[in-house]
């Protein structure tokens, strides 16, 4: 089997191109792609496929050809990935299937059309709205964060540090605790703390995320998004720019006067390859 791989802030893809819907992967199958000693190694898989030939985005057919069908490391299905929209778009566009029109390329997702718009090293991705809707908690060892649940499409939980408490000290080897009545499908849990001012960014905070079905990411598109919704939020802002600094870069979320949620960051590809097994 053919692929590439890639990666955005450090959040890495093995992409499979399936463009007429002929291949089936399994959840084993994905596991042992991800698997970073006996396979490629990637936090997901992105497989590539026309939107009319999937059943899970013949619905958005019309409104976009191509359908990111992601996959989390575990094998499992996850509705939304932001940093692999921009890694997504960036294969379509260097593999010549897609050119951005001006108003930029539409990528079907679980959870929706999502507009991907290229700006050089970086892609710029106008994303489905969070909705910031609960309060909740994570634990992590010893210690309890209280935090607000975010959909961003896929579930979300933004613990913003408190007492001190310093992000490199937790221990994200082991999934976080967190209330399984709010999140009956398992929840993605950031952890923030606010940063110095940034050129060009009315806030600015660092995070580190832990995703389900794929542990500790260097970084996590749609939980900066949700970060960012939650800083604007507790900041009082109704727009803004938030500068978003994760272990693998800087991602940027912008809230526009129009109403409009933006994700924008690098993305990469770095190989391309064969399977043997
Ligand atoms: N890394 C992604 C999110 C991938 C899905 C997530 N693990 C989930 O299960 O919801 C991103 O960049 O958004």
């Amino acid at each position: 089997m053919l692929f590439t791989k890639g990666h955005g802030t450090g959040n890495d893809f093995v992409i499979i191109a399936d463009p007429d819907g002929a291949r089936t992967l399994t959840p084993a199958q994905v596991a042992a792609l991800c698997d970073r000693r006996f396979g490629i190694g990637g936090d997901g898989v992105l497989r590539v496929v026309r939107a009319a030939k999937d059943p899970d985005a013949a619905a958005w057919a019309a409104d976009a050809e191509w359908f990111m069908d992601y996959r989390n490391a575990d094998g499992t299905i996850a509705e939304m990935c932001g940093n692999g929209v921009r890694v997504f778009t960036r294969y379509l566009v260097t593999r010549g299937l897609a050119e951005p029109g001006p108003a930029g390329l539409p990528i079907a997702t679980r959870s929706g059309v999502v507009v991907a718009v290229l700006e050089g090293d970086s892609i710029r991705v106008h994303m489905r709205s969070p909705r910031v809707y609960a309060a909740g908690t994570a634990t992590v060892g010893a210690l309890t964060f209280p935090g607000m649940a975010v959909d961003c499409g896929n579930p979300h939980l933004v613990c913003v540090l408190h007492d001190g408490v310093e992000l490199p000290s937790l221990d994200l080897t082991v999934e976080p605790g967190f209330d399984r009545g709010l999140f009956t499908a398992g929840v993605n849990v950031e952890f923030v703390v606010p940063g110095p001012p940034v050129d060009g960014a009315d806030l600015h905070v660092a995070m580190r995320v832990h995703e389900r079905g794929s542990g500790e990411t260097l970084s996590c598109g749609s939980g900066a998004l949700a970060v960012g919704a939650v800083a604007l939020r507790e900041a009082g802002l109704d727009t803004g720019v938030v500068a978003v600094d994760l272990p693998g870069g800087r991602l940027t979320v912008t809230h526009d006067a129009e109403d409009r949620w933006w994700l924008a960051g690098p993305a990469v590809l770095v190989a391309d390859g064969e399977t043997l097994a």
